[in-house]
Order: C-alpha cells, then structure tokens, then sequence
C-alpha cells in the first residue's frame, strides 16, 4: 500500500518513523503491539491466520511476540514480501480458493488467533467504502468460525459506520467477550475501530445467516414506531443521524415549510435543511396554500426561508416565532390553562403529551443552562460595576450613582425596576399601556397567553442561546487565533476584585466571606470617591496609560510640583532645617505610580500586537533606556495618525477629541453575547489611513519578513565568533614562529603557509552509514555492532520513498 505524505491521514508521523526505525514494513505493526499490550494473545497463540497481511508488519510482529516454532500464515490481495517464521500468499480472502490454501497451509492444526486489518480501496465514496470494509469483516469472521480453536481470539478492524453495530451483535453471538478499542497509533481523523473477539464458543453449527451480509446488514424496521408524530404528520420520514439517507447524497436539502410548522423539533430542521419551501406538492396541498396565504408569512419570512444557511440568530428567532403563530392558528397548541373538554377531538389525545414532553425537555435544558446564565449574570454586573468605576474617575457620574445601583430607583432591589420588567419581556406592554383597553386582559385571558408566548419566546431564546455558543465553542476549537482572543478577553474582563488592598477600609480582611467582601468593597467605592492611579482598574489604567495622558499628567503635575516648590519656598523660608530624609521620602513618593502606569502601558503594548497578529505573547518592555515608550507602528491607521500628527496636520488634543465618539462608552447591559461579538466585529471607528501610510507599512513588513529568523542569526553569530577565534589562534601561533630566531625566514614562511592551508581547509562531511534493519540488525535499539561514526538505520522500503521522492521531484522538473 502506498503512503500518500503530504496530508492529513498520510502525515509522517511519529509511529511512521518509529516503523522504519524498527525495520517494520508499515505503521500499522504499533497497532497490533498495542492491541497485544492491553490484550495479550500474541503470546499465548501457537498458530495464527492474519487476514489481509500486506505488506506484512503484523506477521513481523507476530513473529516477534509468539512463542518460538509458532505457525504463522499471511494472506493478502497484494503481494507480501518473505517474512522470517511466516508462510504468505497471495489471494482474495472472499474467494472459496483462497479458504482451500489456507487449509493446505494449516493442515489439521486450529488457528490460536486470527487477525483482520484489512481495507478495501480506501478513499474512494466513503459509504461505499464503509460497507465494503464491513463485508469483509463479515468474511473474515466467516474464516475464523471455520479456522479458530475454541477459546481463540479474533481481532479485527471495522469502520464506525451504520454497519459497526450489526457487526458487534455478530461477535458477541460468536465469542465470549467483546471489545472495541481504538489504539493510539491510530489516526483519531480515521474512523477505524479494532474489535478485539476472545473466547471463541466454536459452535457446531452456525446458520449461515450469522454471515451473510445481506442478513446482517439488512434495514431493521423501527420496533416502536412514533404514532404520535404520525397524526400530525403521516408521511413523515425517520431522521437518520448517521449521515446521509440512502440514495441520497446531495448536500442542499429541502424541506416543505409545512413540516417545519408541523414539527415537534424545529431547531433539527433549521440547523440540517437549507430551505424551507412553499411549493405545492403535484395534487395540491391545502395546508402549504393557507401558510401561504396568510398575512403573519411576510416577504421578510419567506427570504428566511429561501436560505437557511446564512441566517443569524435573530432571523431564526422571527423563523420561530412564526411557526409558533401558525401553529396557535392551526390548533397545533394546547394551552396549559385550557380546559379539557373544549379541546378538539384530534388534538385532544395527542396535544397534552407534547406539550409535556416539550415541557420536561424545557425543564432539562433550564437547569443546563441556569449555571451558565447566572455566570453570566454575574460577570455582567462585574463588568457594569468596572465601567462605573471607570466613569467615575473620569467625573462623568457622581459617586451617587454607585450606591444608586444597589438601592437607588434603577437597583435590584428598587419597587421600580425596568430591568425587572425588560426580563419578564412585558417593556413594550409598559410603554405601550395606553393602546390597551384596561379590561382586555381580564375579557378574554389573553393575558396568560401572552404569558405563555413569553415562555416559549423564553425557551426558544435559551435555546438560541446554548447553540450560539455551541456554535462559537465549535469555531474556538478549530481556530487557535479565536481561542486566544477569547482568552484575552477572559482576561479583560476577568471578575472584578474590588479595590487593592492599599483602598480597602481597615477592617476589610475576612477574606473568606466573599459577599462581605464585595459589600465593603461598594462601600468602599463610594466612600473613596476619587481613587488614585495605583488603584484604577485595569481599564482605567490602560486608559490614563496611554501617550497622549503622558503629556498631560506631566503637564499638571508640573503645575503641581511648581506649586509645590513656591509653597515650599515659603516653608523653606519659615522652616529652614527641614530634614533630608523627609525630601528624599518625598522625592521616592511618585515611584511606585511610576512603575504601575510602566506595567499597564506595557500590557497595552502587548494587546495591540495581539490584535495585530492573533496570538497572545509575552510583553516585552515597551520602554527605551530613556524611560520613553517605545511602541512600533504596525497598522497603517497608526501610520496615518502618527503622519498627521508629524506634519502638524492634527495635535494631541484632537487625537483626545477623537477619542470621544459614538463608539466610546457604550451602554452595553442587557445586550446578549451574540450581539456584541458582533458588534465588536463591525462596529468600530474607521479611521482613515493614506496611500502613504499604507506603502510605508508594506515596506516595512517587507523589511520585517526579509530579516532572518533568529536561529540563522545565532548560528551566522556562532560560526563568526569560531572563524575569530581560530584567526586569533593562527595570529598568535604565527607571531611566535616570525620571533623563533633558530628559523631561517625560508623556514618561517613556510611554516606559517602551511598553517594558513591547514587552517583554510574544510573539513570533510562526515558520512552517514545506512544501516539496512535485517538479519541481526532487524529491531535493534542503539548502535548496530561494528558499525563506526554516524549511522541510520533504514530498511528497503525507506529506500524504495526515497526514491520515489527523488523521481517525483524530477517529473515536477521536467
Ligand atoms: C491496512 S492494509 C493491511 C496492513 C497489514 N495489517 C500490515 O500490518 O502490514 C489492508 C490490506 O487489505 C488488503 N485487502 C483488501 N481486500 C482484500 C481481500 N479481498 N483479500 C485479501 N486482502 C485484501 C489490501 O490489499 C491491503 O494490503
């Protein structure tokens, strides 16, 4: 079998390596030692049959692990090179002939073990393929009945397909214990399984439908059929979860919309069809016309439907909601509070069991989601309290509004709360309580119905939710660059931890009483109303951190100071001995600021080329040895700022205007996950870069690429430094020869010229000696005997990649 190299499944890997290190003709011999590991019955097995043994790795390493003078027979399509204590032969394992020279080869003897790893033209249609590898599985079987000793084993490889479970319930009819298990060595992107069987019952007789595939692959007809589901929907196909239903193999699927509206699980219909469609069926369908016709199935609705694929959350929901609206329409829904006798005859039966499994499901997927949400909740109010806080150092809110939150109108806690109203979604009932009639509610209960709307609107919108996330936690799996995103903004927005422990009152120290500890923490926010720098949030301090507050806070506190040294003029004056010590205390006083607005700067150094590349990196420092940040442009909206700003064009005071714009400060609470992601993404000052910019930041990347890595560097630094020394070296030896008086100058020249050439000369390469893994060679760890300096153990198959290699390699020349 050919080993494709370049990709996925044909990756060289580590067990490829160690294959050819060990002389093994193929990876696949770690499989069967590791199955042998956990198993054990190479060694207990006299005779083996090994089914599919091209090119052969598993009767080497069944030669290897069984008791001397074992009998090892391999058979395979393909023809298998000679192995030392194994008969092979070529031939096709389904065919009568081959069973016959199997029997020819085992005389009377009974096979221990028998083993099957074959694979049938792997790579073409996979469902092909997997029925295929299945059949002969089935085949193998059928060898092994005839071929195994009682209490023998047989192990085998099967693809997970539909057919694996037939196969299972075949094997426990036939051996005493069964297992399934996936070795290491095995590719986890191959759906291969190894079935380990051990404990043959050796029955003395064995319907032949046992092995016949037609038999055990047949289609079983579903035992408890879903009458329920039948009275809505007669003509209702079983899912198949297993991939594609038989005979049909297209990727873009329809489905009538009267299904979805029918169906008691809309989300599987959304997340595997990729329409929904309003044709009429052949003879009509009256149905399909009503949803056609009626007013609730606007054009927006029916664009949703013509694409399911590129909808977003939101278009899903309105999908929702209107199958929820058709179906109150068309008595698809049984009110809880409705009595039983009004219920229509039809519904009356089927109606109440739905709407319980619906409920019970609902009950499940709260509690799931309950521990989430409140998470959530939480690193919301978190991140609330910070922006306040942030606010707050900024005089854009009193320290009022912070005790406000926890009692004030707007609080929890407060007789008055929107928030409370927006949860139980009754807001626009609230703003819109001048259209209602005051009796309408009490009239015609509709108020329960909205309430219960609300409930499935509530649901739907969990549910929503949990795939939204499923959704990005899929998207974070497959890309490293969104993990680490994520990460970062984890870390942004890590829980809130109050104010260091400089701010904390005094008797803020029980640390275990986390809720006292937040309390006091509030308290403290609000009775420490202006904190100092050295107490700011993370995002307050990246803020004042930046280069433009540099100038500013430099600015005022020399206003400060200056201040400070005329009043101390006039204390000087009056108090003329004032101690050194004291002016030094003052003097080391603004340090420890210093360093944490360098440690913040740092870390927003350190965000921005995150942002710029997508990995998280460790910070460098961001400041020259003049204290200076020195922060290197990257993006071409930098470029073009730091232009305009050189030429005059702006001064740092419009970059602070700037700064305040509709982007800056937004309100973000109440907002769900999905919509900032999105609004992250999209909505964001676009400033302006110029064609200038944008070439000089080519041109320097370009700079960047063409440097060489750091390892050639070192290495280029490396090999320089040798060249100096042994220079160094021939200078000192050749003064010493120019001042030896017992030479002739004749003599000196050409002693120093033969140093020269000595020193000049390349050494030659040391060779690497091929060692062939055969004879005593063959799985030897450490140095092959009397083999000298370099050495690598290969084995002919090595040599035939190579040369494919090399041939390759030419045919792409040509
Ligand atoms: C994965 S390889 C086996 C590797 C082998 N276990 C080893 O360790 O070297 C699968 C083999 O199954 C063989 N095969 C597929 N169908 C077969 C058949 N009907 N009869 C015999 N061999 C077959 C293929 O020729 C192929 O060499």
């Amino acid at each position: 079998m050919a080993i494709q190299k370049k990709h996925g499944k044909g990756r060289l890997d580590k067990w490829y390596r160690l294959a050819k290190e060990k002389g093994y003709r193929a990876r696949a011999a770690f499989k069967l030692i590791q199955l042998n590991q956990k198993y054990g019955f190479l060694e207990k097995s006299k005779v083996l049959l090994d089914l599919c043994a091209a090119p052969g790795s598993w009767c080497q390493v069944a030669a290897e692990y069984m008791p001397a003078q074992s009998i090892i027979v391999g058979v395979d399509l393909s023809p298998i090179k000679p192995i030392p204590r194994a008969i092979t032969f070529q031939s096709d394992i389904t065919t009568e002939k081959c069973r016959a020279t199997i029997r020819s080869h085992l005389k009377h003897w009974k096979a221990d073990c028998v083993l099957h790893d074959g694979a049938p033209n792997v790579g073409a249609a996979w469902v092909q393929d997997a029925f295929s590898q299945a059949e002969l599985v089935l085949q193998s079987l059928k060898l092994a009945t005839e071929f195994l000793n009682e209490g023998g084993s047989f192990v085998t490889k099967v693809f997970r397909s539909k057919d694996y479970n037939p196969l299972l319930w075949v094997f426990k009819q036939l051996f005493t214990s069964v297992e399934a298990t996936k070795p290491p060595s095995s590719r986890n992107v191959s759906a291969e399984i190894f079935v380990v069987c051990r404990g043959y019952k050796a029955p003395k007789r064995i319907d032949p439908k046992f092995l016949d595939p037609k038999h055990v692959f047949a289609e079983l007809a579903d035992p408890t059929p879903n009458n329920e589901a039948k009275v809505f929907n007669p003509e209702k196909k079983r899912r198949r979860r297993e991939g594609y239903e038989e005979g049909d193999y297209t990727q873009f699927k329809e489905i009538p919309v009267t299904e979805f509206i029918n169906t008691t699980d809309p989300i599987a219909i959304l997340g595997s069809y990729n329409k929904l469609s309003f044709q009429q069926p052949p003879g009509g369908d009256l149905a399909m016309s009503t949803v056609d016709r009626l007013e609730d199935t606007t054009d927006e609705i029916r664009m949703c439907c013509e694409d399911l694929k590129i909808l977003g959350k939101k278009e899903f929901r309105n999908l929702l909601r209107w199958r929820l609206k058709l179906r109150e329409k068309f008595g698809l829904v049984v009110k809880k509070n409705q009595p039983q006798e009004t219920e229509a005859e039809e519904v009356a039966e089927i109606a109440p069991m739905d709407e319980e499994l619906a409920i019970q499901e609902q009950l499940l997927k709260m509690r799931e989601k309950e521990t989430s949400r409140s998470k959530k909740e939480r690193r919301k109010e978190n991140e609330k309290k910070r922006k306040e806080i942030v606010r707050l150092q900024m005089h854009m809110t009193t320290p009022m509004d912070i005790g406000m939150e926890q009692i004030g109108p707007g609080g929890e806690d407060a007789t008055f709360s929107l928030k409370r109203i927006d949860r139980a979604n009754a807001r626009d009932a609230v703003t819109n309580a001048r259209d209602i009639p005051a009796e309408s509610e009490s009239e015609d209960g509709s108020g329960s119905e909205s309430e219960e709307s609300d409930d499935d609107g509530d649901r739907l919108e969990r549910e929503l939710d949990t795939m939204y996330e499923q959704y990005q936690d899929r998207m974070e799996d497959k890309d490293s660059k969104l993990r680490a995103k994520k990460a970062r903004k984890n870390y942004e927005t890590e829980e809130w931890e109050g104010f260091s422990d400089e701010n904390k009152g005094s008797d803020n120290e029980d640390e275990e009483d986390e809720e006292d500890e937040e309390d006091e923490q509030d308290t403290a926010a609000s009775a420490h109303p202006a904190p100092q720098s050295g107490s700011l949030s993370n995002n307050a301090a990246l803020f004042f951190d930046q280069d433009i507050f540099q100038g500013l806070g430099d600015e005022a506190e020399e206003e400060e100071e200056e201040e400070e040294e005329e009043e101390e003029e006039g204390e000087d004056e009056d108090d003329i001995e004032m101690g050194d010590e004291e002016e030094e205390e003052e003097e080391e006083a603004p340090a420890p600021k210093q360093k944490k607005q360098k440690q913040a700067s740092k870390k927003q150094e350190s965000e921005w080329v995150d942002d710029s590349e997508g990995e998280v990196e460790e910070p460098e420092d961001p400041r020259k040895a003049n204290g200076q940040l020195d922060i290197d442009i990257i993006t071409a909206e930098a470029m073009a700022l730091a232009q305009s700003m050189a030429t005059g064009e702006k001064r740092s005071q419009d970059i602070v205007d700037d700064g305040y714009n509709r982007f800056a400060f937004r309100d973000m609470d109440g907002l769900p996950e999905w919509f900032l992601d999105d609004e992250g993404q999209h909505s964001k000052p676009h400033r302006p870069i110029t064609k200038a910019a944008a070439a000089a930041i080519r041109e320097k990347m370009r700079a960047i690429n063409a440097r060489p890595i750091k390892k050639v560097m070192e290495a280029k630094g490396r090999k320089k430094f040798k060249a100096a020394q042994r220079l160094e070296k021939l200078r000192k030896k050749s003064a010493l020869l120019a001042d030896d008086e017992a030479l002739s100058e004749r003599d000196k020249s050409q002693a120093i010229t033969k140093l020269m050439s000595k020193a000049t000369k390349k050494k030659p390469k040391q060779q690497v000696k091929l060692v062939v893994a055969k004879g005593a060679n063959r799985g030897i760890s450490g140095r092959p005997r009397g083999v000298k300096g370099k050495y690598k153990i290969v084995d002919s198959r090595m040599k035939k990649d190579i040369r494919a290699e090399k041939r390759l390699a030419k045919k792409k020349q040509k």
